[in-house]
């Protein structure tokens, strides 16, 4: 009789992992003595101990073979928050995630990790402090967090605990530090072209950013006490750096430590909110003749504008979860690692 060969708990894979996290996660999980399967649209870089799967996550044949002797899957692929692709976000989000689903059971994967976001439930106004038990955003405020809500909760029902499918969703918040394609090079960006001159409201605004290894050591902590008797199951934990700092203070550090100028000027948050959405409208509307892409999306300025900042009591009462790197330590590292981005580089 042939017998099912259990697969090995030290085998996972990570969907998505040839992106900023992903790698991060890639890279821990190898020290931690996993073998890794990389599931992805690209490949980025190449690891021994790292098997990489190409193939786009919505084709079922093309992920099986990557999922073939896990146990474990991380599932961190997402197009970027800055595409104002509807079509593509619902696609990959949400259709896409019912196929990882579908396919993790057919393999015969015992547990997933969705990284979702914390922001499935900011809606522009603000958060303080907010808890797992928020409710999702009613009203999100872009393609981006109304396809990650509808992602998270697909991954949480699919939880079952007497058909041994457990799931769980880490939501980070602001994910900075080496190799991100996003934060750092967009800020200096905006500094480079004159832009960075201005703060949004009164800057007094709280905001949490999490330094990488922080949210990979979240990740990690969820997937080693995911068991059936845990209530991690089918259940969203927030991580965070827990130490929510001003937006603007977080700026100016980042910025400073690369040589430019910190923003000085207030301008009213209502202003430039109503001036982001006329744009996001205009760019909408002119799409057809030509395309721009404003930097002030009013995602953006609502993030740059409001208090968002999450408690993470529930990680650390379940997962026993504690940062790991300070945010001094992570901005001073994520600083020193984009030597090409300085002032005069
Ligand atoms: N960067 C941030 O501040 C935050 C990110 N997140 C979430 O963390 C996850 C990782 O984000 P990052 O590493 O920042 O993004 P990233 O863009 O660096 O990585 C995403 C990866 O997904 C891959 N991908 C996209 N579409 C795919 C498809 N159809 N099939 C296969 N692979 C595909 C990309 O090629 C990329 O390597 C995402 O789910 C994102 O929503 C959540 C909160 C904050
Ligand atoms: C105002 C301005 C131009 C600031 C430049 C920095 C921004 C690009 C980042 C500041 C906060 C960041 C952030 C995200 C993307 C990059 C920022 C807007 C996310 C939207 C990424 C995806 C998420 O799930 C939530 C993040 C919140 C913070």
């Amino acid at each position: 009789m042939a017998t099912r060969v259990r697969p090995s708990s030290k085998r996972c894979a990570v969907i998505g992992g040839s992106g900023f996290l992903g790698r991060h996660l890639v890279e821990k999980l190898l020290e931690r003595g996993y073998s890794v399967s990389v599931f992805d649209i690209r490949q980025s870089y190449e690891l021994p101990g790292v098997t990489f799967h190409q193939g786009d996550l919505c084709d079922k044949q093309a992920l099986l073979p990557a999922l073939k002797d896990v146990s474990l899957v991380f599932h961190c692929a997402s197009p970027a928050p800055a595409s104002d692709d509807r079509g593509l976000f619902e696609r990959v989000n949400i259709q896409g995630t019912r196929i990882v689903i579908q396919a993790c059971i057919e393999a015969g994967v015992q547990k997933l990790v969705l990284t979702s976001s914390a922001s499935v439930v900011f809606e522009g106004t603000d958060i303080k402090n907010g808890r797992e038990d928020l409710p999702y955003a009613r009203k999100p405020i872009d393609y981006y967090t109304e396809t990650k809500i509808e992602q998270e909760k697909l991954v949480l029902e699919a939880c079952n605990t007497e058909r041994g499918f457990l799931t769980t969703a880490i939501r980070p918040h602001g994910i900075f530090g080496p190799r991100d394609p996003q934060l750092v090079p967009i800020l200096v960006d905006t500094a480079r072209r004159g832009k960075m001159k201005f703060i949004i409201g009164d800057g007094t605004n709280l905001v949490d950013f999490t330094f990488v290894e922080n949210v990979v050591h979240g990740h990690i902590l969820a997937a080693e006490h995911l068991r059936q008797d845990s209530p991690i199951c089918g259940r969203p934990y927030h991580i965070t750096n827990d130490e929510p700092i001003r937006f603007w203070d977080f700026m100016s550090e980042v910025l400073v430590g690369l040589g430019y100028a910190a923003p000085r000027y207030h301008l009213p948050y209502s202003l430039v909110y109503g001036l982001a959405l006329l744009l996001w409208l205009l760019a909408l509307i002119l799409r057809p003749l030509f395309s721009f892409k404003p930097t002030f999306t009013p995602m953006r300025v609502a993030l740059a504008g409001t208090h968002h900042y999450y408690s993470c009591d529930r990680a650390k009462q379940d997962l026993g979860y504690k940062p790991i790197v300070s945010l001094k330590d992570g901005i001073a590292r994520t600083v020193e690692s984009y030597p090409h981005l300085r002032q005069g580089a």
